[in-house]
C-alpha cells in the first residue's frame, strides 16, 4: 500500500500529519506510546478512517478498501454480531454470495487452523476474552483478505492461545500489519514504524528501530 502525505485531523486537533510510506513487506510491526496515532494509522488501511487529506492506494484494489483489508480488533467485542459462534463466523461470508458448501468448508478450516472446534456452538456473549479474541480472529481469516490489520492481537491471551497465534501468523500467507507493544513479538518481522505525535519517527528493521524504542522509553519514565 501506498500513503501519500495523509493526514487526520479530528476537531481542531491533528491526530496524523503527513505520512508518506511505501509498505511492501509482509509483515509490519508499528509501535508508539499511548495516544501516538497507531490505532488511527491502523484504521486507515480498511477505510474505518478517511485521510482528512492526502491519498492511500493499493494497486489492483480500487478505493473499496474494506473489501480487501480485515481488522482484527483490540476488543473483540467490536466484531461478534451474533449470539453463536458459527452464526457469527457465517456473517462475514453470507455478503459475498459463497455457496453455504463453502462457507461450511472455510469455517470448519478457520476453526480447526485455531484449534477452536470445541468453540463452534457456544454462545459468543459466554465466552472468555482470550476465547472471544480467537473468534474474533476467526471471523476474519475466513473471509481470506489480501490484508490483515491487527490492533494489540494477543492482549487477553494466555501463552498456550499467544504461542498458538503466533503459530498462525507465521503460517498465514497474507501480509500483516500489527500494532503491539509486545517487542518480543515483532522482533520477527520484516519493518517496525514507530510511531511519535502523529507521524513516523522511526522506520526500519526490528533491530535498528525495537531497542532504541525501549530506551526512549526508559529515559521517559526516567522523566
Ligand atoms: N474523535 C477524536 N477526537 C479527538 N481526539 C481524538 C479522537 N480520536 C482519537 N483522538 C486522539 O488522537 C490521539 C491518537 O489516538 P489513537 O487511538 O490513534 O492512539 P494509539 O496510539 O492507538 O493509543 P493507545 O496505544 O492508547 O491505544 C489520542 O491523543 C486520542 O486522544
Amino acid at each position: 500500500m501506498i500513503f501519500d502525505r495523509v493526514c487526520v485531523t479530528k476537531g481542531s486537533r491533528r491526530i496524523l500529519s503527513e505520512i508518506s510510506l511505501s509498505l511492501t513487506e509482509k509483515r509490519i510491526g508499528v509501535i508508539g506510546e499511548n495516544g501516538s496515532g497507531k490505532s488511527t494509522f491502523l484504521r486507515l488501511f480498511n477505510g474505518l478512517q478517511k485521510p482528512t487529506s492526502g491519498t492511500i492506494r493499493a494497486e489492483g484494489w480500487g478505493d473499496d478498501l474494506r473489501r480487501h483489508v480485515g481488522f482484527v480488533f483490540q476488543n473483540p467485542d467490536n466484531q461478534i454480531v451474533y449470539p453463536m459462534v458459527e452464526e457469527d463466523l457465517a456473517f462475514g461470508l453470507k455478503s459475498r454470495k459463497l455457496s453455504k458448501a463453502e462457507i461450511q468448508t472455510r469455517i470448519d478450516e478457520v476453526l480447526e487452523t485455531l484449534s477452536i472446534a470445541h468453540l463452534r456452538a457456544r454462545l459468543t456473549h459466554q465466552l472468555s476474552g482470550g476465547e472471544k479474541q480467537m473468534v474474533a480472529l476467526a471471523g476474519v481469516l475466513v473471509t481470506r483478505p489480501d490484508l490483515i490489520v491487527f490492533d494489540e492481537p494477543t492482549t487477553l491471551l494466555d501463552l498456550p492461545n499467544k504461542l498458538r497465534f503466533m503459530d498462525m501468523l507465521a503460517a498465514l500467507p497474507q501480509p500483516a500489519v500489527m500494532v503491539s507493544h509486545d517487542l518480543e513479538l515483532l522482533m520477527g518481522f520484516d519493518r517496525i514504524l514507530h510511531i511519535e505525535g502523529g507521524t513516523v519517527f522511526a522506520d526500519g528493521t526490528p533491530s535498528e528501530v525495537i531497542p532504541a524504542y525501549r530506551d526512549r522509553c526508559l529515559a521517559r519514565a526516567k522523566g
